[in-house]
């Protein structure tokens, strides 16, 4: 993989990296915070973020203020991209930015002419994890988290690898995909009209079935301006009761879907998760 970029951050560092990706059939760029003291002898847990509609690997590290508490918790934290890109990538047509390049949906899809190159699913799960586990000096243990469409993506991850996984969490997370715009769009393209093959990537029908029980963390601001036609919390509420899981969700007053809300939470998701990793 090529190094695009490395910085000095709270001690660590914050580099870029591009690779060839052989399941997504493009480059791929990806971010990384790697904490103080992060070396081949001594390897840290990954927490894995993943972003929401429009973002790319930059937003979270630039704006979520996770770095300072990263560093103290000795924990690195991995930003994929949110789509496929590039040349010969297929785009929304229409230029819309809820579908296409920045909208992946963290899908392995199988309709045309979005198969080709839109397996984010895969990637996240296989692909990427294996690649920073034998080129930077982390374990194998995960947590993943993410926002919005990347919220939806952290849960279903999560849901379906317990096992892979010590904890999950997620910010606004589309929680129903399955029955909300954003979902229902992107699952007839990437997926096709058999809604049956949508399932396996809805978060609240996963929930709502028995699974192993991975650690869950939500946090949801009430004045988020998506809340009630495409996040739809209480879903997930209703499918932990239907299976007798555990699910924190933080409700907060005020807060919108920005990444004002994400900062000003992120420290206890980053606590959360290193309790999980062992790390405190
Ligand atoms: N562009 C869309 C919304 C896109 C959006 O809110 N994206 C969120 C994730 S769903 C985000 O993180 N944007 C990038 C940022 O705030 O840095 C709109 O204005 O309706």
């Amino acid at each position: 993989m090529e190094l695009l970029s490395e910085n000095r951050a709270f001690g660590g560092r914050h580099c870029r990296y591009r690779h060839r990706s052989t399941v997504n059939n493009c480059d791929m760029t990806f971010a990384v915070y790697l904490p103080p003291f992060a070396t081949a002898d001594n390897p840290v847990p990954v927490l894995y973020w993943l972003s929401g509609l429009t973002c790319t690997d930059e937003n979270f590290m630039q704006k979520a203020g996770a770095m300072k508490i990263a560093a103290e918790l000795g924990m690195a934290i991995v930003a994929p991209d949110t789509s496929p890109r590039g040349e010969g990538v297929p785009d929304d047509p229409e230029g819309a930015y809820d579908m296409g390049q920045g909208a992946g949906f963290y899908v392995n899809a199988t309709q045309s002419p979005w198969q080709d190159h839109y397996q984010m699913y895969d990637y996240v799960t296989s692909e990427l994890p294996a690649l920073v586990e034998a080129e930077l000096p982390v374990t194998g243990e995960r947590a993943i988290s993410g926002h919005s469409m990347g919220g939806h993506g952290a849960l279903v991850i999560g849901l379906r690898n317990p096992n892979r996984y010590v904890s999950v969490s997620a910010f606004s997370p589309v929680a129903n995909p399955t029955d909300c715009p954003w979902g229902q769009k992107a699952f007839s393209h990437y997926l096709g009209d058999d809604k049956s093959s949508w399932q396996a990537y809805d978060a609240a029908a996963l929930l709502a079935e028995k699974t192993h029980y991975v650690p869950l963390l939500v946090e949801q601001g009430r004045a988020d301006q998506f809340l009630t036609e495409q996040l739809k919390p209480k879903a997930l509420v209703n499918a932990a009761q239907k299976s007798d899981t555990p699910l924190t969700l933080n409700m907060h007053e005020g807060y919108d879907h920005s990444y004002f809300f994400i900062t000003s939470f992120i420290d206890e998701h980053l606590q959360f998760h290193a309790s999980h990793l062992g790390l405190i």
